[in-house]
């Protein structure tokens, strides 16, 4: 591993106090490798957003060490401040302005900044230049947020859901920019819950939780561990999984992850295979859509938690 952009080293982030406190972030660590894109993955409420927020300055830990660029993010602000992009979830921006005045505004308190026509381009924000921030639709929002995250060729980008509300045409414009980015030697850190987005980005995952880091590694590494196939298949809901279980190799795993869509994690060979058509047959199911698909990030979190990523 190459230096470190950003350490985290045993944080704990609580909100209020006594008996109403919320624990938001509860002893997670977790270090972004120089020129690297590393995603922190997790359902709502896991405490992405407070992590990104104390990486940025603008919460202190309640416990534990955070440096970016070797600098402490709260007492060394205004040095990390032209050296850090940062996308937060809320946009931050002032609610009259125009949509290109801003990022120009912002580029011009930069030593160096990106072009802003090739920008607005890129992000295809010149059908909305003229309009006041307050009356942009959420992907412009979106969209503009990222734009100034980026226009003074930050060496550390920090992105909060830089995807969240896009539609595929965004998305994707959005993924070929931070993958450009990264070949340009920026280093990246962004949060998701969409494992697809983790999966085709980031270098490094950090799975989290409940405030802590439940897994890590690359994707291929995290997809590799344990279950290295899923089988689905879709049938009537509320089927017997105990029974359905009992008929497997032991180390298998059967789920219901939503009604009727069942999910088997384990060694997925053509004897299991199988084994689940024989056991549908033997209870009257038909099994609908089956499938041996490539354990995704997803599953590895549902194998983790019992949990979906996804509400
Ligand atoms: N200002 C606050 N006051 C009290 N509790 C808070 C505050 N901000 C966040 N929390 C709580 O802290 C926990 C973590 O929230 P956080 O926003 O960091 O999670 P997240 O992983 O970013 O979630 P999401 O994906 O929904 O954005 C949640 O239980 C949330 O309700």
């Amino acid at each position: 591993m190459g230096d470190l952009v950003i350490e985290i080293e045993d944080l704990v982030v609580r909100y209020g106090r006594g008996k109403a406190a919320v624990t938001a972030v509860a002893g997670l660590s977790l270090a972004v490798a120089q020129g690297s894109v590393t995603a922190v993955l997790g359902p709502n409420g896991a405490g992405k957003t407070t992590t990104m927020e104390t990486c940025e300055g603008y919460r202190r830990p309640t416990r534990g060490r955070v440096s970016v660029l070797g600098l402490d993010p709260v007492s060394d602000r205004r040095a990390l401040m032209p050296r850090v992009g940062v996308m937060l979830q809320e946009g931050g921006a002032w609610s009259g302005a125009r949509a290109v005045e801003m990022l120009r505004h912002v580029a011009r308190l930069h030593a160096n900044p990106l072009d802003v026509d090739l920008l607005v381009q890129r992000l295809d924000l010149a059908g909305c230049g003229r309009t006041p921030y307050r009356r942009l639709s959420g992907g412009e929002k979106q969209r503009l947020a990222l734009a100034m995250a980026l226009v003074g060729r930050p060496e550390l980008v920090i992105l909060d859901e830089p995807t969240a509300g896009l539609d595929p045409h965004a998305r994707r414009a959005t993924w070929e920019l931070v993958e450009e980015l990264r070949r340009d030697g920026v280093s990246l850190v962004l949060t998701t819950h969409h494992m697809e987005e983790a999966e085709r980005l980031a270098d490094q995952v950090y799975v989290i939780d409940r405030g802590r880091v439940i897994a890590a590694g690359s994707p291929s590494e995290l997809t590799s561990r344990g279950a290295a196939n899923t089988l689905r298949f879709r049938g009537p809901m509320g089927l017997d999984l105990r029974s359905l279980l009992a008929a497997l190799p032991d180390g298998s795993g059967v789920r219901e992850p939503a009604p009727g869509s069942y999910l088997i994690l384990g060694k997925i060979d053509p004897h299991l295979l199988a084994t689940v058509t024989a056991w549908c047959a033997a209870h009257g199911v038909l099994a609908d859509d089956l499938a041996v698909e490539r354990h995704t990030l997803e599953d590895v979190f549902l194998e983790l938690t019992g949990r979906e990523l996804r509400p």
